[in-house]
This record gives structure tokens, sequence and C-alpha cells, in this order.
């Protein structure tokens, strides 16, 4: 029997302001899926992922989502105010867990997701303090240590050099083989490459 979708979006329109931006976009991912999600720049990619994590509401259509989310964006810049520690932003991703049982629990968590990014050495590192493709790793952390049934990612990949991007792309691989279902905005073409199923959106269309 085939399994439920993960995620589905059913014939969602949206628009900002007069700007219509999706018109009727359908689509499903599987748990254990990777979707990548091209197309050119302006084509709703962003806005798409948006409205499947329920940041934004469609004008028409609607989303269901089996299971907890996460959702990682571009995240270029960091106020230098801002008193947290690279470690401090991954454990923030823990505190979905009420149940999780100890800080103990969540501090490996923590540890284990830092390493995964390969940013154990820096995780005590204020993040104002983190270049642009360093801080793009911690977010990834923050992601993944919530243990997501559904992780979203915008260009994440986006201004990591090239061994990190690989990093990543194992680590989408590896969050898929434990049945995630993941869903991923690229123009990256290693990352297409990766993934079980590329669709594509042309002016608000997936095609
Ligand atoms: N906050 C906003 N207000 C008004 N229009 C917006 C807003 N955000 C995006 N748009 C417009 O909506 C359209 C889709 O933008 P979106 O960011 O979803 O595209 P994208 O495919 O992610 O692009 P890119 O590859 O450049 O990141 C574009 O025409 C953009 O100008």
């Amino acid at each position: 029997m085939a399994s439920l979708p993960a995620l589905s979006a059913r014939d969602i329109c949206f628009g900002y302001a007069d700007d219509d931006v999706l018109h009727s976009v359908d689509l499903e991912v599987q748990p254990g899926e990777v979707v990548a999600l091209a197309g050119s720049n302006g084509s709703g990619k962003s806005t798409l992922i948006e409205i499947l994590a329920g940041v934004r509401v469609p004008r028409r259509g609607g989303v269901r989502r089996d299971g907890d989310l996460a959702l990682v964006v571009q995240r270029p810049a960091a106020p230098d105010s801002l008193p947290v520690t690279a470690s401090d932003v991954v454990r923030m991703g823990t505190w979905k867990h009420g149940a999780r049982a100890t800080r103990a629990d969540a501090r490996r968590a923590t540890q284990r997701a830092l390493e995964r990014v390969g940013m154990s050495e820096l995780a005590a590192r204020p993040l104002a303090e983190l270049s642009g493709g360093q801080r793009q790793r911690v977010f990834l952390a923050q992601g993944i240590v919530r243990e997501p049934d559904i992780l979203l990612l915008d260009e994440a990949a986006a201004g990591l050099d090239r061994e990190s991007a690989a990093r990543m792309q194992l680590i989408l691989r590896e969050e898929a083989a434990r049945g995630v279902a993941v869903c991923t905005v690229t123009h990256d073409d290693a990352a297409v490459a990766l993934a079980d199923r590329v669709v594509r959106l042309e002016r608000g269309r997936l095609i």
C-alpha cells in the first residue's frame, strides 16, 4: 500500500497585493523523499516554501502536514547585539520537545547536530562573529536537531563552500533515510542531482 504523503499541498494560489505569484500549485512529498524545488528567480519558490511551512496563508487551497516541521531559511546577517552563540541557536531547535527529558539530552542533541554540520569547534562563538556560510550551517543544525518529520529548506546551500555543500547534501540524504520528507529550494545542480524528484516552478506554475 502506498504511504500517505507527509506534506500535501493542493490548489495553492497566492499573490502579493495585486500581483499573482502562485497559480493552483499541487505538490506532495512522501516520507523519505527528497524533492528539489527549482526555477528561475522570482518564479515563486520561496513563497511556496513559506506556504508549505505555514508562514504564509494561501488565498486558495490548503496544505496538510503530517508531523513536525522544521524550516531552514537563508540568513545572511545576524545583528551584532544578538547575545547568542552557535550552540544557543541550535539548542533553540530542541525547544519543541516539551517532552525532551533533561537538559543533558538537549545538550547532547545539540552537540551531535553541530558535529553533523561540522561546527563543533565554533560552538561557543557568538552568532554575529560567524561567517555567512557558518551561520547557514548553524541554522541547518537547528533544523535537524528538532528531529522533524518534514524538513523544508530555502536555498540553505547558498554561500556554502563545496565541502560544506556536499556535507549538507549528505545530511539531507541521511534525514530522508530516517523517513523525513525533505523539500529544498535550490539553484544548485549538485542538489538537484541528489534529489529523488525535481519539480520546477515557472511564473508560479509547476511544470
Ligand atoms: N514580500 C513581498 N512583497 C511583494 N512581492 C513579493 C514579496 N516577496 C516576493 N515577491 C514577489 O513574488 C514573486 C516570487 O518571489 P519569490 O521570492 O517567491 O521567488 P523565488 O522563486 O524564490 O526567487 P529567487 O530564486 O530569486 O529567490 C517575485 O515576483 C517577487 O518579486
